[in-house]
């Protein structure tokens, strides 16, 4: 579904993706994980064309969305869900028109009464109560703007769904119930889902691949930016001590280089 090739992507002559490769395929659940600045969510904007390749390409299902005019990219982003770090909701809309709006923006047809029973369904499909409906997001907890944000994100029904932190600055409780709804949305329909995430318990309980980033400065020219593209029951094996370190939270060899400047 997704094919990324040989994607760089510069910001000011300073390099942070290179020469990346790697295939998605339909229906698989990604974890992209990596220690801060490593590029995760560039990865992850390249492939939604949130950010350019500077070289290289995204395909989407044989498509570089690069040769698409703007029209044609706005159609493809249709196909398209996005779960920000902050929920992004609009603040000055109630809970309802947030999650109607990706409806009546792309699908300006829909009757109203259709356009109800679909925000009902999909806001209860993440287990928000009624009564929230006419809330303002302010009005809310973090969590529940999450699974506003996710409902949102699932109206459409897109066929890749790409997730930013979603669990982060949530507790543990309510971090597992945004990971058991990535995993009941996998369960409804094979939807692809790219999620960048620091948190080790959602990239071993939702994902079916991880990819783990290193940011490109530490590395050599013709060393690989991914360390390990496998699935998480590998990940406390993987040979690449940096991955093991990564995974278990340990600083290992990043205290000497701090105190020498080079981190
Ligand atoms: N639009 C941009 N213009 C300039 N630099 C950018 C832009 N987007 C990202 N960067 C830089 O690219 C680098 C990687 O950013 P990215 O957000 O992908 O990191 P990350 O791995 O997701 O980090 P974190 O875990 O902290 O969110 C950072 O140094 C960031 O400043």
């Amino acid at each position: 579904m997704v094919e990324v090739r040989n994607l760089t992507v510069s910001f000011e002559g300073q390099t942070i993706l290179k020469d990346i490769d790697c295939e998605i395929q339909r229906g698989q659940t990604v974890a992209v994980i990596g220690e801060s600045g490593c590029g995760k969510t560039v990865f992850m904007k390249s492939i939604v064309a949130l950010v350019q390749p500077t070289v290289g390409r995204v395909l989407f299902d044989g498509v570089d969305l690069a040769s698409l005019t703007p029209a044609e990219l706005a159609v493809t982003r249709r196909r398209f869900g996005f779960v920000f770090q902050h929920a992004a909701l609009f603040d000055s809309m109630n809970i309802f028109d947030n999650v109607a709006f990706p409806i009546r923006q792309n699908e300006e047809d829909t009757d109203e009464e259709e356009v109800n029973d679909r925000v009902r369904q999909h806001l209860a499909e993440v287990g928000l109560p009624e009564e929230v409906i006419y809330k303002r997001p302010a009005e809310l907890s973090g969590g529940m703007q999450k699974r506003v944000g996710l409902a949102r994100a699932l109206v459409l029904r897109p066929e890749l769904i790409v997730y930013d932190e979603p669990t982060t600055g949530l507790d543990p409780i309510m971090s597992d119930v945004i990971n058991e709804l990535i995993l009941h949305t996998r369960r409804l329909y094979p939807v692809t889902s790219i999620v960048v995430t620091h948190d080790m318990h959602t990239a071993r309980k939702v994902a079916d691949r991880v990819m783990m980033f290193y940011p490109r400065r530490r590395l050599n020219s013709d060393q690989s930016q991914i360390l390990f593209d496998a699935p998480p029951s590998q990940l406390e094996h993987a040979e690449d001590r940096r991955v093991r370190q990564f995974v278990r939270g340990e600083a290992g060899d990043r205290i000497r280089e701090m105190n020498q400047g080079m981190a």
